[in-house]
């Protein structure tokens, strides 16, 4: 789902030089509030001045989301952890003036969980509910990819993200960026070093309304430092049957399908132990039943309102193929660091 930052901007330069434009004219660099003038005459944000111009445009326009907005009943389940993030991170946002002093939101929280449950969904929630700036970055492409400008990207997305406040910052795969390993790599250290010290605020007024939320698949790699800096971990599990019902029914809300109530119920519980991703997965491979069932030859010619509706036998047959994604065992290990280290439930 992340990008891949380094070929992004290979690939944007290489188009930009093909079309002999250059890329500081992007557009995206105006509109911004208070203004110096780059070298190409675009207006940027006299905060970002000291920000190399190339770092700044491609922070906005391939790490500044601008996908469509996400409510809270996009989220199937997971009702402990809506009603935590609300109380303790949108209404803050919303109304810093109630929520200042003992009240201040926690600068950072941590989405723990296995994969495919939601954590993505509920940082986009969150900037969407509270008006934010939503960016999102995987971790992995600051440590993999960016070594060498690591340190200055997470410096300038902070920058930026003060700029657009109130702001979330989503950062995917956050063990990555966090656990002890690092520390070998000099480069990769330097990265952790500069995230912790913008996590701190040292550079950040305590009125700055910027959000950062880490998620991870593998929380017992987070370090015991940050841990710390990320207060507030909430565990993000498994879907329950009321949620993977809700997650079916939204889909097939949108389909042509004959699915009877008695057979949603076979569904739901067939599907114990999916995440909401693979919950997913299952409805899109019940919805090429219908598709596979039309002969070959038919298949260029057909009314797209003769094809038969989704019916349960396709989802029986998605079953065959379609198997949950997280083990047994893995759940013990999210189950355990939640007891150790989560809130609440
Ligand atoms: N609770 C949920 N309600 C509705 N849809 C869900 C839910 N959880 C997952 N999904 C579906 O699965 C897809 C992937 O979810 P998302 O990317 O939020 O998971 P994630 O926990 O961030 O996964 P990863 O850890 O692999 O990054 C979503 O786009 C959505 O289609």
């Amino acid at each position: 789902m992340m990008l891949d930052f380094k070929n992004s901007i290979c690939s944007v330069i290489s188009i930009f030089s093909c079309l002999n434009i250059s890329i500081s004219s992007f557009p995206l660099v105006t509109g911004l509030t208070g203004g110096d003038s780059t070298r190409d005459g675009a207006v940027l944000d006299e905060r970002l001045k000291n920000f190399e111009p190339k770092i700044v445009e491609l922070i906005m326009s391939e790490i500044m989301d601008h996908g469509p907005p996400v409510s809270w009943d996009d989220i199937a389940g997971l009702d402990f952890a809506k009603a935590t993030i609300k109380e303790i991170v949108v209404w803050p946002m919303l109304r810093p003036d109630l929520f200042s002093g003992l009240r201040g939101p926690p600068k950072g929280i941590l989405l723990f969980g296995p994969p495919g449950t939601g954590k993505t969904l509920i940082g986009k929630c969150i900037a969407s509910q509270s008006g934010a700036t939503f960016f999102s970055i995987s971790a992995s492409s600051l440590t993999s990819k960016w070594v060498g400008e690591g340190e200055k990207m997470v410096r300038a997305l902070f920058a930026i993200a003060r700029c657009h406040q109130p702001a979330v910052i989503f950062i995917d795969e956050i063990d990555s960026l966090l656990s002890d390993y690092f520390l070998a790599d000099h480069s990769a250290a330097a990265i952790k070093t500069e995230f912790l010290v913008q996590l701190d605020g040292a550079t950040t007024a305590a009125e700055d309304r910027v959000l950062v939320v880490g998620a991870t698949n593998r929380p017992q790699e987070i370090d015991e430092a940050a841990r710390r800096r990320l207060a507030k971990r909430l565990y993000i599990p498994l879907p329950e049957g009321g949620a993977r019902r809700q997650i079916v029914s939204g889909l097939m809300s949108r389909e042509r399908n004959v699915l009877r109530p008695d057979e949603l119920e076979r569904v739901v519980e067939a599907t114990d132990g999916f995440s909401g991703a693979d919950m997913t997965q299952l409805c899109r491979e019940a919805a090429l039943g219908p598709i596979r069932s039309i002969r070959f030859s038919d298949i260029a010619t057909i009314a797209a309102e003769q094809v038969r509706p989704i019916a349960f036998q396709d989802f029986q047959e998605a079953l065959k193929t379609v198997r949950p994604s997280v083990c047994g065992r893995d759940l013990e290990l999210y189950d355990e660091w939640n007891k150790t280290f989560g809130c609440g439930r």
